[in-house]
C-alpha cells in the first residue's frame, strides 16, 4: 500500500457498503476490503498480546506495526491507516506515548480504537483510560467489567484483573451510556459480543467459550475492530460487529481442529487467513440481543 497522503480514497473507502446488505455479506464485504486494502495498523499494545495481536492482524490481511516510542509517533503515525491503543502492561511511560499517539491521529483524521485492559483494577488505570476516552476513540472494547468500571468511573472491588467477572449482556446499559457520553462506539466482549453506539444494540453471537482460555484473544480482536475501522471509517459500529463476528466464527471453524487452548489459537490463525465467501455468509451470526 502506498502512502497514505497519496492514496487517500482508495485508503478510506466511503460507502463501500450498501446500507440494505445483510450483516453476513457486510462481515464479507469487510474482510474482502482488508485482504485487498492491507491497512497499516500501529499497535500500541501490552507485552503479552503483542505476538497474537500482530499475527492475527497479518492472517486476516492487515499490516501491523508494533510502534510506540514517542521519538518515532511523529514520523510513523501520520502513515498509518489506523491506530490502536491497549493499556494492558500500563506504565506512566507509555501512557504519554499512547496519548501523544491519539492526538497525532487525531490530527491526521485517522481513526483510533482504546482497549481498556482491566480499567477497574487500580486508581492509575482508571484514570489513564479515562483521559484517553477524552481523546475521542472511534471504538471502545472491553469486557463486561471493564466497561463497567469505565462508566462508573470508580475501581472496582472485585476486579479479577483482565478477566471479567461479568456477562456480556450485564454491560448494556453502561456501554449504552458510555456511548452517548463519549460519542465512540463501545463493543462488550462475551458470549454474546454487543456493540453499541448509544441507540442501536447489535449482538455478534459468533465464538467458542475456549477462547477465554488463550491470553489476548481479547487484545487480538479489539485489534481486527480496529483494521475494519480502517476499511470502513464512516461505519464504525458495522466494522465493530463484523470484526467480532469473523474472529468469533474463526475460532468456531478452528475448533473442529483443536485438542485445547495451545491448538486452538493455532488454527484460529489458520481459519482467519482461509475463511472463505461461503463460509462466511452462511455462518456470521449477527442480529438483536
Ligand atoms: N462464553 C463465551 N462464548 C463464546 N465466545 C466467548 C465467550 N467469552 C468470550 N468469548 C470471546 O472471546 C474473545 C475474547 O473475549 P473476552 O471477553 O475474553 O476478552 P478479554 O477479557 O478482554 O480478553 P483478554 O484480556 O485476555 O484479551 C472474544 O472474541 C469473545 O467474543
Ligand atoms: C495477562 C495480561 N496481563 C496484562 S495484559 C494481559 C493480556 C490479556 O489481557
Ligand atoms: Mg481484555
Amino acid at each position: 500500500m502506498e502512502d497514505k497522503a497519496h492514496d487517500a480514497p482508495q485508503q478510506h473507502p466511503t460507502n463501500i457498503l450498501n446500507s440494505t446488505e445483510s450483516w453476513p455479506q457486510q462481515a464479507w464485504t469487510h474482510l474482502e476490503s482488508l485482504r485487498q486494502a492491507s491497512p497499516l495498523i500501529q499497535c500500541i499494545t501490552n507485552f503479552v498480546s503483542m505476538d497474537l495481536v500482530a499475527n492475527v492482524l497479518l492472517s486476516a490481511g492487515a499490516s501491523p506495526a508494533m510502534i510506540h516510542s514517542i521519538q518515532e509517533i511523529p514520523d510513523f503515525t501520520p502513515k498509518t491507516h489506523a491506530l490502536y491503543i491497549n493499556v494492558g502492561t500500563l506504565t506512566s511511560e507509555w501512557l504519554t506515548a499512547m496519548k501523544m499517539a491519539a492526538q497525532v491521529a487525531n490530527e491526521c483524521k485517522t481513526p483510533w480504537v482504546l482497549d481498556p485492559v482491566a480499567a477497574g483494577a487500580s486508581g492509575f488505570r482508571l484514570k489513564a483510560c479515562l483521559e484517553l476516552l477524552k481523546l475521542r476513540p472511534c471504538v471502545v472494547r472491553g469486557n463486561a467489567s471493564e466497561i463497567m468500571a469505565l462508566f462508573k468511573g470508580s475501581v472496582d472491588e472485585t476486579s479479577k484483573g483482565v478477566d471479567s467477572t461479568h456477562e456480556s449482556t450485564d454491560a448494556i446499559e453502561a456501554a449504552k451510556s458510555l456511548a452517548q457520553i463519549t460519542g465512540s462506539i463501545v463493543a462488550v466482549s462475551g458470549a454474546v459480543d454487543i456493540v453499541t453506539d448509544g441507540q442501536r444494540v447489535v449482538g455478534a453471537k459468533n465464538g467458542v467459550p475456549m477462547l477465554q482460555k488463550i491470553t489476548a484473544t481479547g487484545c487480538s480482536v479489539t485489534a481486527l475492530i480496529t483494521a475494519f475501522v480502517a476499511v470502513d471509517p464512516l461505519r464504525p459500529l458495522q466494522a465493530t460487529a463484523t470484526a467480532l463476528s469473523i474472529f468469533g466464527l474463526a475460532s468456531e471453524i478452528g475448533m473442529d481442529m483443536a485438542k485445547g487452548p495451545a491448538s486452538l489459537r493455532t488454527h484460529l490463525i489458520d481459519a482467519l487467513h482461509g475463511l472463505d465467501r461461503a463460509t462466511v455468509l452462511q455462518r456470521v451470526n449477527i442480529g438483536n440481543v
